[in-house]
């Protein structure tokens, strides 16, 4: 088991504990061991002291023996006087060496025959010496030479010479213990040295590395902390934008075209997203171009004003297209990318709506912004909400148009004109301004109904219908007021204006053919009775009466002209 785990802490402590109890253990056999290691060099010594004691008493005897013959060559007194003095000095060494081996059984019997040998030789000697002093020096010398008196002489020899032996076998087994002894203490010292080191060292790695674990907890707590941290702010963020989500799905419903929904979409973008910028496109009703129809941020890369769907991967796939870290940098050719631009993620959110496209999103933003995949998620909810809205704007303004036109020839209807002639009058009026009311009524349409069908009849009165479209402005309101009559408004004209226009109108309706059923129909002339504001009148109703009036004479008066009320 690591000693880094709490788990480890029982066993941190027990190898704590075994390494102070083998220091103490060391503390306590250096101390006994140096005493036991004093106590050998003592005996040592002492074998030392035995063998010199040995020799002493050799010597001794060896100064009395050299001082007796001494006497016997010369016999002087001094001589022997000399021997005298010799001979307690050889006792008393003997008598030493006896008690130095007191505590050796063994020795102590050889040193005691040691010491017996060396009185028997002092007692040889000195018969030798009473035999000078009682019989002469030469009958001293005689017996000596004759071997009188050296009996003991080999014997001390040999006696002292096994003793040595023997002490000197002690002292190599005593040298031996204490070199034993001596090196089994440095070996336990160095073991008691070196396992509470090596525990030590276990036990400082365990809390060093208990030491790492802790700071690296430390540091993973705090990154977790921070993560919560960036969570919670993500959260709050998260829910701010599904709110102002919810916001603007609301509004969208609200809005009445789609230039007011695309501005929107780009203004809650910018609010949300005010790191990213990019355009909203709307796809043309002929599929061929997307028009940018809104902008928002700051353009990170730029985009084509007019796009091709086929430039985008988005509105090619019917799905978004990102680039960017993690979703490589196949780019749009609608988009203009400096080589080497890495630092910029885009996504293009196509808007569809059952399988039309509609337009597009197209986003950028620096990859140095955080949270890629939830700017990415917001984006396709807006647009989804946008598409939405879109085809409910298209559904609307189809079904505004078509309450508001008629079906065969395409232009207003007279719902349209009764309830937008009066404002005409009225902004006229306000300008100070004419405006002119035109009734077109199509010469002996029944007749051409009765020649060639109804649907022939159809076919020329739309035909009429482009042709009306064509000759009038945008201010002009051209409508079909019902049958074959049709009426068209031409504000700001006075009565000459109006009947130049009605001429270019009844000449151009004289020329229009139809081609049906592979036949080339027509063309029928066309009457047309004129009323001009304010001279007719102020009211709607009043002026359509008159320009009807009117046109009746033209019928009256032969047809194919123009007649002012
Ligand atoms: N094909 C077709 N015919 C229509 C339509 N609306 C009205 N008509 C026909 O237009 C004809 C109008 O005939 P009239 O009112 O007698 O007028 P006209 O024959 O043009 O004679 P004048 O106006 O006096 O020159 C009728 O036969 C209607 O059936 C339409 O939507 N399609």
């Amino acid at each position: 088991m690591p000693l880094a785990t709490p788990r480890s802490r029982p066993l941190r402590f027990a190898a704590f504990m075994v390494a102070a109890v083998l220091l103490v253990a060391v503390g306590v056999a250096t101390v006994w061991g140096i005493r036991g290691f004093a106590r050998g060099a003592e005996w040592v010594e002492h074998s030392y002291q035995v063998i010199a004691g040995i020799g002493g008493v050799e010597n001794a005897v060896r100064t009395v023996e050299s001082t007796a013959r001494g006497y016997r060559l010369t016999d002087r007194p001094e001589q022997q006087a000399e021997y005298l003095a010799a001979v307690p000095v050889a006792l008393t060494q003997a008598g030493a060496l006896e008690s130095l081996t007191r505590d050796n059984p063994a020795q102590l019997q050889r040193a005691q025959a040691l010491r017996a040998s060396v009185e028997a030789r002092l007692a040889e000697l000195d018969a030798l010496v009473e035999l000078q002093n009682t019989q002469g020096a030469e009958q001293a010398r005689l017996s000596s030479m004759a071997g009188i008196g050296q009996g003991e002489s080999t014997r001390l020899a040999s006696l002292a010479s096994t003793m040595r032996a023997a002490e000197r076998a002690l002292l190599d087994a005593r040298r031996s213990d204490t070199l034993l002894r001596a090196n089994l203490l440095i070996g336990f010292v160095v073991l008691g040295i070196v396992m509470p080191l090596a525990l030590l060292g276990l036990l400082l790695s365990g809390l060093l590395q208990e030491t790492r674990r802790s700071r690296s907890l430390e540091r993973e707590a705090r990154q977790a902390m921070r993560e919560l941290e960036a969570s919670v702010v993500l959260r709050d963020r998260l829910s701010e934008q599904r709110r102002s989500l919810g916001v603007y799905a609301g509004l969208l419903q609200s809005c009445q075209n789609l230039d007011e929904a695309m501005a929107m979409t780009a203004n809650v973008i910018a609010e949300l997203l005010p790191h990213t910028g990019g355009r909203c496109y709307t796809l043309r009703a002929s599929q061929n171009l997307a028009e940018t129809t809104a902008r928002f941020g700051a353009e990170q890369i730029p985009s084509e004003e007019l796009l091709q769907p086929d430039h985008c991967w988005a509105l090619r796939r019917g799905q978004p297209h990102r680039t960017g870290r993690g979703h490589g940098h196949v780019y749009c050719r609608h988009l203009s990318v400096e080589p080497g631009q890495s630092d910029t993620w885009t996504v293009c959110v196509p808007l569809m709506a059952q399988g039309t496209s509609l337009g597009l999103l197209h986003v950028a933003a620096p990859e140095a912004s955080e949270g890629h995949d939830g700017d990415v998620a917001l984006l396709e909810a807006v647009g989804e909400q946008l598409s939405l809205a879109m085809v409910n704007l298209q559904l609307r303004e189809t079904l505004r148009v078509q309450s508001l036109r008629d079906p065969l020839t395409g232009l207003f209807n007279r719902r349209y004109l009764e309830e937008n002639l009066n404002r005409e009058i009225q902004r006229c009026e306000r300008r100070g301004l004419p405006l002119s009311v035109l009734m077109v009524d199509v010469d002996h349409f029944k007749r051409f109904n009765d020649e060639h069908g109804h649907a022939a009849g159809d076919a020329l009165l739309a035909k009429i219908g482009q042709t009306l479209e064509q000759l009038t402005r945008d201010e002009d309101i051209a409508c079909r007021y019902g049958g074959e009559e049709f009426t068209v408004v031409l504000p700001e004209t006075d009565g000459d204006s109006a009947r130049r226009r009605a001429e270019e109108i009844r000449s151009a309706i004289g020329a229009t053919t139809v081609n049906h059923l592979r036949k080339t129909l027509g063309p029928n002339t066309a009457s047309i009775g004129i009323a001009t504001f304010p001279n007719a009148g102020d009211a709607p109703s009043r002026l359509l009466e008159v320009a009807d009036a009117a046109l009746y004479r033209a019928k009256a008066q032969g047809r194919d002209r123009v007649v002012s009320g």
